[in-house]
């Protein structure tokens, strides 16, 4: 049988953990020690709710607020994977903005994007409270999740969410949008 491909981009201020997330979920291993990235893409195939996807994971640069937003995060894009740390305020505030960009460039009210607090395992250095998380989230009206790639905590939860809300803006499904948090 053929799979859905969906393309996902991965967005988020320097070293919140894009790149960990992604190789854990792809590859089943954490990376230890820190490599900027300039842009990767992997794919995995994986089975959702009986059906067979191919999904496609742009893993991007840091981002800051002065940031430009490339055409290429928004073009062919079939969801959005937005990443803070919760050890870092800064980073929190910087989803926000990236947010605000991807609408302006989009020119969408709404978007098929999970935000995500990455880092769960560092509970005494936390900067960002899960409600604090959670309110964004409600605001925006997508789903929020705070995850772990050093402890493979949710983030297999990160992408099969995506994929629902990937699948529900494309009308395969009746469902109404949700926050959940996991
Ligand atoms: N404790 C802990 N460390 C993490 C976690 N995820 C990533 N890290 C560490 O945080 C650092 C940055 O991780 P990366 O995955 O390279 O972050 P990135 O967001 O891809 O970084 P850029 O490429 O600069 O944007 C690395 O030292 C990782 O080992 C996590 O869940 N827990």
């Amino acid at each position: 049988m053929p799979h859905r491909l969906r393309r996902v981009v991965i967005l988020g201020f320097r070293s919140v953990g894009k790149s960990s997330l992604t190789i854990q979920f792809v590859e089943n291993h954490f990376v230890d020690n820190y490599n900027p990235t300039i842009e990767n893409t992997f794919d995995k195939v994986i089975s959702h709710k009986n059906v067979e996807y191919r999904l496609d994971i742009v893993d991007t640069a840091g981002q800051d607020e002065y940031s430009i937003c490339p055409q290429a995060y928004t073009m062919n894009i079939d969801g959005y994977v937005l990443v803070f740390s919760l050890t870092s305020r800064k980073s929190f505030e910087v989803v926000k903005v990236i947010y605000e960009k991807l609408l302006d460039q989009t020119g969408k009210k709404t978007l098929p994007l999970i935000l995500v607090a990455n880092k769960s395992d560092l509970a005494s250095e936390r900067q960002v409270q899960p409600n604090e998380g959670r309110a964004l989230a409600n605001e925006w009206k997508v789903n929020f999740i705070e995850a772990s790639a050093k402890d493979n905590k949710n983030v297999k939860n990160i992408f099969q969410s995506i994929l629902d809300d990937m699948d529900k803006s494309e009308g395969n499904s009746s469902d109404k949008p949700s926050c959940n948090v996991m």
